[in-house]
């Protein structure tokens, strides 16, 4: 199978330049980027990408797929649908599942389930059994089963001797131990930023210091372990100001941050409603413009949506009894483009690359580049094309989102995943 993409605008990384260029995609690879290639007799397909932006298949290093266990919530092929409508061409599923990702078992039989999805899924494996905290798991056998990374996202490893044996055994697999950072003894009961909003509706807040302090200690053990440290989605101004001092010290600690910890505060809430509940909570003024600064000057290194889809019955019990989390991949590229290209806070090539070689490269994963001999994972976006967001068009089951009604423009036209279209708003095709 031959396909050819003509007249695309292609991103260069290496320059930060658009190209007018043609790409030609045999099976599952790029085998040939240049300026009007004549192949019109031998390609099955020729994709019209006139006007658009070809850009490689974004990549987000957190999601929150459900399966095993939640699939009232959201499915490996639901998850991988919202995926590839939002441009995604990589992922990687949080561990918080049940049973949770923490035997090879489940780590195969996910594996399996996600052979016919619309993206690549990733997994990482927990940290301790069940996340509960207490026994590692089998750090090496899940290793060996493929998982990328450790983490027990959706609670905090509460224990310093338990996260710093963690580390070890990470640091000896080549593996980095992603964070959920959350101390329950400074969070528990809080539904909310610890600010004006907390105070306004009479809420139980959450601290800043709940996520930094395991930000703090957790560089400490980083440090003396060697082990690689990334910290999810990074909140709190103190946070940032920890990672960017770990950084210039030299250590290996990462960050991700998500699109609404970058576009929202808790202020910009509009009333107690669970569409704005997430963990960690939606802060303050001062840390929404840490985590820009942050994201501008690399103390942050990347973009993940933390996407976590709830039903709407369990959005509907109020701000204290709902879940925590909101969907993000189908509004993510959209709304960044939007709110922090179109407004100069971040350059378009910056934003591509936080949402691709960035996080591939942060983890060793061998995407995110558009070359001759690399895989076949791309993104169509219409930068121009303004729409509305509307939650009952997602793909997701999840219908969570604080967005809805936004308006944005830089909407995905057309994802392809190892030479396969997995997504296409109009198929706009020239020829097959
Ligand atoms: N972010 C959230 O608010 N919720 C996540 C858990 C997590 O990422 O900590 C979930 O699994 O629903
Ligand atoms: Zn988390
Ligand atoms: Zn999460």
């Amino acid at each position: 199978m031959l396909i050819m993409i003509k007249g695309g605008q292609v991103y260069d990384r290496e320059t930060g330049e658009f190209v007018k260029q043609d790409l030609l995609i045999e099976d599952h690879q790029i085998v040939r980027i240049a300026k009007d290639i004549q192949a019109t007799d031998i390609v099955d397909q020729i994709i019209d990408a006139e006007n658009r932006i070809i850009v490689p298949g974004l990549i987000d290093l957190h999601v929150h797929f459900r399966e095993p266990g939640f699939e009232q919530k959201e499915t490996i092929m639901t998850g991988s649908m919202a995926a590839a409508r939002g441009g995604y061409t990589t992922v990687a599923c949080m561990p918080n599942t049940r049973p949770v990702i923490d035997t090879v078992e489940t780590v195969q039989s996910i594996k399996k389930r996600a052979e016919e999805a619309a993206t690549r899924v990733l997994m990482y494996g927990a940290i301790t059994v069940r996340e509960l905290g207490e026994n590692l798991t089998d750090m090496h056998e899940l290793a060996e089963a493929g998982v990328i990374g450790f983490t027990d996202d959706g609670v905090g490893v509460q224990t310093s001797a338990k996260m710093k044996e963690a580390m070890k055994k990470a640091k000896s697999l080549n593996l980095p131990i992603v964070a959920h950072c959350e101390d329950n003894s400074l969070a528990k009961g809080g539904c909310v930023h610890e600010g004006v909003f907390a105070k306004q509706h009479d809420l139980p807040g959450i601290p800043n210091e709940a996520e930094a302090i395991h930000v703090g200690r957790d560089i400490l053990l980083a440090e003396s372990t060697g082990a690689h440290y990334h910290v999810c989605h990074i909140s709190a101004k103190e946070s940032v100001r920890l990672v960017r001092e770990a950084k210039s010290r030299g250590q290996k600690v990462t960050a991700e941050v998500t699109p609404h910890h970058l576009l929202l505060c808790d202020e910009d809430i509009p009333a107690p409603d669970a569409m704005w509940k997430m963990n960690p909570p939606l802060r303050g003024k001062a840390d929404r413009e840490a985590l820009i600064e942050g994201l501008q000057d690399g103390t942050i290194d990347f973009i993940a949506t933390d996407h976590a889809p709830h039903t709407t019955a369990e959005k509907a019990v109020g701000m204290k009894q709902a879940p925590f989390g909101i969907v993000g991949l189908e509004t993510a590229f959209p709304l960044l483009y939007t709110h922090l290209v179109c407004t100069g806070i971040l350059t378009l090539p910056q934003l591509i690359d936080k949402m691709t070689y960035i996080p591939a490269t942060t983890f060793g994963l061998p995407f995110g580049e558009l070359a001759e001999g690399k895989t076949a994972d791309l993104t169509m976006i219409d930068l121009h094309h303004e729409q509305v967001i509307d939650p009952e068009r997602f793909h997701s089951k999840g219908r969570n989102t604080p967005f809805k009604d936004w308006k944005v423009k830089g909407w995905p036209v057309l994802t392809m995943l190892n030479g396969k279209i997995t997504w296409s708003e109009s198929k706009k095709t020239i020829k097959g």
